[in-house]
């Protein structure tokens, strides 16, 4: 670099030639030499400092000079670096071919010749940059520019690592930059290490891009991408290859070049020095510099690909290749081979066509918008972010405070006083979860409730149950909708314009047909397993009304709430392959930013929320005017365990009655959830309270808290239950013909798993059946089953701030009488015992159930194993106390009274957020590794992972 002061003055600023996060480039005309044509890279002070970005100005000036020194071809050379009041100018080599990932676009795929020689340059690159010390970190073909020539340079390196920058050891430098979701590498998600082997994951990464033209792993969110990524999920897998039917004009050559690059290990990963003696280089001379070094457009036409001597996808195809099996369909000469570099030139772009001189005093450095893939920062919680942007107080101290009366001055052109700098080169490893923030629960009493629960039996309770749990749904359409107008709020408008009305199964549960929440599952695999003839649907609405009336009781959820709905464009938030610049915290922000004032509008549509324990998230409105029975009146939101489902603890306090919490199911809709204030909900009409006194049930658990119950139960559960029902036979019903398999039988279900815990629940429940779809009045036998209740734990009331709001079940459940527990005041009106029920049309068959469980773990309830036994085949406690329910149970010691069972932990931060990910992918690396998809997605991962640790906790104590 010239040591000569430059100046701002002393170049004609011409186009603009594009613009980065933090910074524009302008083509620039040195005014001493007219023929020297520079790109300077002009970053605003002002931005840099409020966007914290000033490690990355430093880190890429400082590389940039370290590289610039050896004159290699493929990095873009820095001049010169100077500054004035307002900017930061770099001084560039001028690269007028802008970016390969352009080109790339403009030509969907490129030829092997073309792939292959820019991927030569790209290893004879890396090779320069790791053997000066630095790993790129950002590698991408975006950060790949081309000259007049099609010779690529890399840069933006202001992700870069430099090991001999005071950092000696590159495997533990990479805590502070994630880079771009398709690329990065999983031993940065899974071990938050980044190392010279990383590059060379990107590297394999570009080279799938150039053959296939898109990235090797890419979900429809960074969330979907990165489980990919460390699930080794791309097209070209040993699992994904053999279904791959676009392998036809594809070397096998580059696949299994890729497919030993993309290795999840990095010490397994093919070195640079390996790619090098790859077969598919093997007509490549490393050592020829000015002809590795040739851009593409000055290329040679290869030989047409059936002439011996030419290119190495010729010869390559007779290679063996030991990795897999290539198909026999793809040992055929690839006609991509074709040249046609000529052919092409015309796409390389012409920014010199428009001259506009530029003063540079109205350089305009505003904030960027430029969509592109997002960088992914390690060090910061997007959602705390995300709450700022709000305006929402955070007593956390974040990472990403905004920097103020930072100095920056200049020693040699351009410094940057990195000291005042918000975070050092290496930083800390992401700061956990923001604690307390998102759930600060008042710890005062539970808001006096206008509706106080009555003496009604649980036969009346249950009958009061909307019938979206006794019927499956006939009509799908959404609630009430928030539609986004510039006018606000327009009330209860339904979309069946964007989401059809569908059959039972809710569209929005995409694997409800293999996926079966738990509840359904022990049904369900029942009855598929032994209804062969009969209807599926039919089957499934009848297991699904089944378990009803013995699970909802632990996880029914019914409470005053306004549902709002956020209508998306078909597309969703734009995260697809064209249009991936935008986040969901993104898309989600400006949601609630716009309209922050109108979800908390007073006016809007109340609705009674119901979560089942089989998932369904439903609602019945309100303001209607037959009762909240009426099943016409309730509507199935969405399944919570809806793998796509996300979920955004935003603010969402039912003790202090304020906030929202958000659902989010990527690509279709938002679902606003709003509690209304105590006056609000006191001035629900009268009538109202009279209806639905009943409903309030499990009013003492927060929502979040039901919400994971629920999605607990199923992930836990499922499993289980599908492998203790394998095999079971049951009895074959008195009237065969008319009863549908399965129902007809006497199942036993009993749960005897025995464990050291401290008590033991015993109870016996008389299942109800609904059987809304039998054909006829039938009598048919009645099964007993024993299950489990999930047992009320012995808690103090002074647990209350222990567990940020938690009401734990009250002390009544210790008494061993069902009918006293539910007529404790602040006992849910959790149904431990379901009575028949007759109705005009049909006769119900029955099952009892009961269980005898014991807590394994006080920390989480354990769902109870449950075991089918066939009739005769063993003895089920149900037939000891068919009828009456019993629980019996020892007290807790103290400290086992902090009932935490499906409840969030308090640190919890609920969100699929790209954040979210990697943090649990961190936290994954002090668990089972042998468990790589812990962040399976999102919430739930992030549940579980918290989970887990609790009960590694536990056990360590
Ligand atoms: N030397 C150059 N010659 C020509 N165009 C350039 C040059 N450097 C950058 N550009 C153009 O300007 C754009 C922005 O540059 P660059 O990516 O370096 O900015 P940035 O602020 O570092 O962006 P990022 O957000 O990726 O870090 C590039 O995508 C490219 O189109």
């Amino acid at each position: 670099m010239s040591s000569r002061k430059r100046s701002p003055h002393d170049f004609i600023f011409k186009e603009e030639l594009g613009h980065g996060s933090y910074s524009t480039v302008y083509k620039a005309i040195d005014k001493r030499n007219t023929k020297r044509i520079f790109a300077i890279k002009v970053c605003s002070k002002a931005h840099i400092i409020k966007e914290s970005k000033v490690k990355y100005v430093t880190i890429e000036k400082n590389t940039l000079n370290l590289l610039a020194k050896a004159h290699h071809p493929g990095i873009v050379k820095l001049y010169y670096t100077f500054h004035d009041e307002e900017n930061l100018y770099y001084v560039l080599d001028y690269l007028p071919g802008g970016e390969l990932l352009s080109l790339l676009h403009k030509m969907k795929t490129f030829s092997e010749v073309w792939s292959k020689h820019f991927t030569v340059q790209l290893v004879d690159t890396l090779e320069f940059i790791h053997s000066q010390g630095v790993i790129h970190r950002d590698l991408k073909p975006e950060n790949v520019l081309l000259d007049r020539d099609g010779k690529l340079m890399i840069t933006d390196f202001g992700a870069a690592y430099t090991t001999t920058a005071g950092n000696n050891d590159a495997n533990k430098s990479s805590s502070s930059f994630v880079g771009t979701a398709e690329y990065v590498s999983p031993e940065l998600l899974l071990h938050n290490q980044c190392s010279f082997s990383s590059d060379v994951w990107a590297l394999g990464c570009m080279i799938f891009q150039f053959v296939t033209g898109s990235p090797p792993f890419r979900g429809e969110n960074e969330l979907k991408t990165f489980e990919k990524i460390v699930a080794l999920d791309y097209p070209w897998s040993s699992t994904n290859i053999h279904n791959n039917k676009f392998l036809n004009n594809i070397n096998p050559l580059i696949i299994n070049l890729v497919r030993k690059i993309l290795v999840l290990e990095p010490k397994d990963r093919l070195s640079l020095k390996k790619i090098k003696q790859d077969p598919w280089f093997a007509t490549v001379n490393w050592n020829d510099r000015n002809t590795i070094w040739k851009g593409i457009w000055q290329l040679q036409l290869p030989t047409p690909v059936n002439s011996s001597s030419s290119s190495s996808s010729t010869s390559s195809a007779s290679v063996s290749i030991p990795e897999y099996s290539i198909p026999s369909t793809i040992n055929t000469i690839s006609t991509s081979t074709t040249p046609r570099s000529s052919a092409h030139q015309h796409l390389l772009p012409s920014r010199q066509l428009h001259v506009i001189d530029t003063s540079i005093r109205n350089i305009p450095i505003t904030k960027q918008k430029r969509k592109k893939p997002t960088k992914i920062p390690n060090t910061t919680s997007s959602i705390v972010e995300w709450r700022k942007k709000l305006g929402i107080s955070s007593n956390n101290n974040n990472n990403n405070h905004v920097l103020t009366n930072i100095d920056i001055t200049d020693t040699e052109g351009l410094s940057i006083d990195t000291e005042l700098s918000s975070s050092n080169f290496i930083t800390n490893p992401p700061p956990p979860p923001p604690t307390q923030i998102l759930r600060q629960h008042s710890q005062s009493s539970p808001p006096s409730y206008p509706n106080t629960s009555s003496n009604l039996t649980l036969e009346q309770v249950i009958d009061q149950i909307p019938t979206e749990y006794k019927q499956s749904p006939t009509k799908n359409k959404m609630g009430p909708t928030l539609m986004m107008n510039n006018n606000g709020i327009s009330e209860n408008q339904t979309q069946d314009h964007i989401i059809p009305s569908t059959p039972p199964v809710p569209p929005f549960f995409p694997h409800s047909s293999n996926r079966s929440p738990i509840s359904t599952s022990v049904s369900m695999s029942t009855l598929d397993k032994y209804l062969n003839n009969a209807d599926i649907n039919k089957n499934r609405k009848l297991a699904k009304d089944s378990v009803i009336n013995i699970t909802n009781e632990s996880v029914l959820k019914q409470d005053y709430v306004y549902i709002y709905t956020i209508p998306f464009k078909a597309d969703g938030p734009a995260m697809c392959l064209d249009s991936y610049s935008q986040i969901d915290n993104d898309l989600i922000t400006s949601l609630v930013s716009k309209y922050k004032t109108s979800l908390k509008s007073v006016n809007t549509l109340p609705c009674i929320l119901m979560l089942g324990k089989n998932g369904d998230l439903s609602y019945v409105k309100n303001n209607s005017p037959t009762s909240p029975t009426a099943s016409k009146n309730s509507e199935l939101m969405v399944n919570v365990a809806d793998s796509d489902l996300s979920m955004y603890d935003f603010e969402f306090d039912e003790l202090a009655r304020k906030g929202f919490l958000i659902l989010e199911r990527y690509r279709k809709k938002l679902w606003f959830i709003s509690l209304p204030s105590i006056p609000i909900l006191s001035s629900i009409s009268p009538p109202s309270q009279t209806s639905y006194d009943p409903l309030v049930v499990n009013r003492e658990k927060g929502w979040v808290d039901c919400f994971f119950k629920a999605r607990q139960l199923i992930e836990e559960d499922e499993k289980r239950v599908v492998d203790k029902v394998k095999g079971i036979k049951l009895s074959p019903p008195a009237e065969k013909s008319k009863i549908p398999k399965g129902l007809d039988s006497t199942v036993t279900i009993s749960n005897e798993k025995t464990n050291n815990a401290s008590y033991k629940t015993n109870s016996t429940t008389t299942l109800k059946i609904a059987t809304s779809t039998f054909p006829t009045k039938k009598e048919v036998p009645q099964a007993q089953l024993t299950s489990d209740t999930f047992p009320a734990t012995n808690t103090s009331e002074t647990t209350v701030a222990k567990n940020n709001g938690f009401v734990p079940p009250s002390k009544n459940l210790n008494n061993n009488n069902t009918n006293n527990i539910m007529k404790g005041k602040q006992q849910s009106l959790v149904s431990k015992r379901v009575t028949p029920i007759a109705t005009k049309d049909r006769t119900v068959p029955t099952a009892q159930v009961s269980t005898s469980s014991r807590i394994k773990h006080p920390h989480y309830m354990i769902p109870p194993t449950l075991r089918v036994q066939a009739p005769g085949q063993g003895h089920s406690r149900s037939t000891s106390q068919p009828t009456s329910p019993v629980l019996s149970h020892k007290p807790l010691s103290p400290q086992l009274t902090y009932n935490k069972k499906y409840q969030m932990p308090s640190n919890m931060v609920v969100s699929s957020s790209r954040y979210e990910v990697i943090h649990t992918l961190n936290q994954g690396k002090t668990r089972n590794l042998s468990e790589p998809n812990v962040a399976s997605s999102g919430a739930s991962a992030a549940f579980k992972n918290l989970q887990q640790r609790r009960k590694d906790e536990a056990l360590n104590k």
